[in-house]
């Protein structure tokens, strides 16, 4: 009996306390979007209706140009999202120091791999590790891994010369292409996933991060909504097994470099020099197990999006055989005498370069950037103050579907960022997003996704056949942008 008057005096608590919160917006003025008890807004995604980054570009759309931001709830956790470019800018750059940190839980007892990864650290510890890790992804030390990529890339020429005249799962393709390039470049070692179907790495891999696992999603989305079902479950950002498994690859690879004192120019060697170069005094400095997470932070952040860009383009080029045709006499022509194609070539390619910016404008893998407000704040253009804690949404999605800047936008243009329209789109083309915290590994991803876009075009055409999904359906219940099937369909043949 006890037990269910506690029980009752926990739930009437705890339900007062959310529908009090749920004042937060009206009594600042701010415009919102009327929640529903427990769930806020989120109802939808919470029944796996409706995808994040779509429940969120739905309100975003009901308010108009006036509107410079809105109010809604994440269950009873009120958060503000931004529509405006000029204080997105504000949050990612000029009031840095105010929003340098992502809401995002960490607990180093449940899972400390999550707890020493630059995507999760704050403050001080973030900086020391930013500062410490920034050296390792300039396009000096990216142009030296390109032999490294160049050699997975051969093994895809040769693996996709088996299936000419075929159909192949592009998003399959993209997998073992990412999987191999991040094993090559982090974890030193050759997984094999090109070659063999079944290796034991890929399996691994695919399991630790199977973004389309409801339990994988619900793990992620209570790190980034809702750190009391953490807790609660004692949810691992990861599945377990499987970081414990990279963990000690990382390991056994890093000892074996050690043994033979033999250089290759990737993550362990760089790691390394980092690790020999500390002093006494630096804020975070590295033992084995921090050095691996790195590897596996590398994996986790360097994975899904790979596989989703590298897809999705491929996709679009089928669906697009004109923007195709264009982009293989770009890279004919930039091809050095042996056929091969040099880093710098890569990058000088600018047709290359404005499809790989259009595919991640259509397809924000990530839907949106977050911060939190470090100490209480007002925006001085509208005089609303934020109290020291509230989280900001800055929604990819929306504004990159966004008919203001992106005319048209269920259309793939890869014009529309040629020249100087680029610099007009910043602050609301936001892939990497942007700042201090942007993605660190963006070089390494485009060098990675360049390559492997220009040795498919070059030597293949990529057209849709009657199993292609048009347009591709997406995934409601997974965190991040994927089709729902797990699949995309397209027909290749080698063209000599
Ligand atoms: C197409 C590929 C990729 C996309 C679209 C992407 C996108 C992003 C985005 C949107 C963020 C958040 C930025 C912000 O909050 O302003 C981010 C952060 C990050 N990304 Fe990437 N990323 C990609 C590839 C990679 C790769 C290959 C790595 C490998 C190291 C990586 C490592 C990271 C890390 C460590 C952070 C956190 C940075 C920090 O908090 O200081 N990403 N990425």
């Amino acid at each position: 009996m006890l037990w269910l008057v506690l029980l009752f005096f926990l739930v009437a608590t705890l339900y007062i306390r959310i529908l009090r919160n749920f004042d937060y917006w009206k009594k600042k003025n701010v415009p919102f979007e009327k929640p529903v008890p427990i769930f806020g807004n989120f109802l939808n995604v919470a029944l796996g209706r409706q995808q994040v980054g779509a429940a969120i570009r739905q309100i975003y759309n009901k308010f108009d140009e006036s509107v410079p931001y809105f109010g809604i709830y994440i269950f009873h956790q009120p958060f503000l999202v931004i529509r405006n470019k000029e204080l997105a800018k504000k949050i990612l750059i000029k009031d840095f120091n105010v929003f340098q940190n992502r809401p995002l839980y960490y607990n180093a007892k449940i899972d400390p791999m999550a707890a020493n990864a630059l995507f999760i650290l704050r403050g001080d510890v973030w900086r020391a590790l930013r500062n410490k890790l920034s050296p390792i992804y300039t396009s000096g030390k990216m142009k030296l891994m390109m032999p490294l990529m160049k050699e997975v890339t051969d093994q895809m020429e040769n693996y996709l010369n088996t299936l000419n005249n075929q159909e192949i799962d592009v998003r399959d393709l993209a997998n073992r292409y990412s999987i191999d390039i991040i094993c090559s470049c982090a974890f030193g070692i050759n997984s094999q996933s090109l070659k063999f179907k079944d290796s034991e790495i890929k399996s691994m891999a695919n399991k630790m991060l199977d973004l389309r696992s409801l339990k994988r999603s619900f793990a992620i989305g209570a790190y980034f909504f809702c750190p009391l079902m953490v807790e609660l479950f004692r949810l691992s950002f990861l599945d377990t097994t499987c970081s414990n498994f990279f963990i000690n690859v990382f390991k056994s690879s890093y000892e074996e470099r050690q043994k033979l004192q033999v250089r290759r120019n990737d993550f362990i060697d760089l790691l390394h020099t980092l690790k020999t170069e500390e002093s006494n005094n630096d804020l975070f400095k590295f033992d084995d197990f921090k050095m691996s997470a790195q590897a596996l932070v590398f994996f986790t952040a360097g994975s899904e999006t790979t596989v989703g860009t590298l897809s999705f383009c491929l996709y679009e080029l089928a669906m697009n055989l004109d923007i195709q045709n264009e982009l293989r006499n770009e890279i004919r022509q930039n091809l050095n005498s042996d056929g091969t194609i040099s880093y710098e070539a890569l990058f000088e390619m600018t047709y290359l370069d404005l499809i790989i910016k259009e595919t991640l404008r259509k397809y924000p893998l990530t839907h949106l950037l977050m911060r939190y407000a470090e100490k209480d704040y007002t925006f001085e253009e509208t005089g609303l103050h934020l109290e020291k804690g509230t989280p900001v949404i800055i929604s990819m999605t929306s504004f990159h579907y966004d008919e203001r800047y992106f005319p048209d936008p269920d259309k793939f243009d890869p014009e529309r960022f040629r020249g100087d329209k680029s610099k007009e789109l910043q602050y609301v083309y936001l892939p990497f997003g942007d700042g201090p915290r942007k993605c660190i590994g963006d070089r390494f991803a485009l060098m990675s996704m360049k390559i492997a876009v220009s040795m498919f075009i070059k030597n293949f055409e990529v057209t849709p056949n009657e199993r292609t999904e048009i347009p591709v359906k997406q995934s409601k219940t997974a965190f991040f942008i994927i089709p729902d099937s797990g699949s995309i369909f397209l027909n290749i043949k080698r063209i000599e």
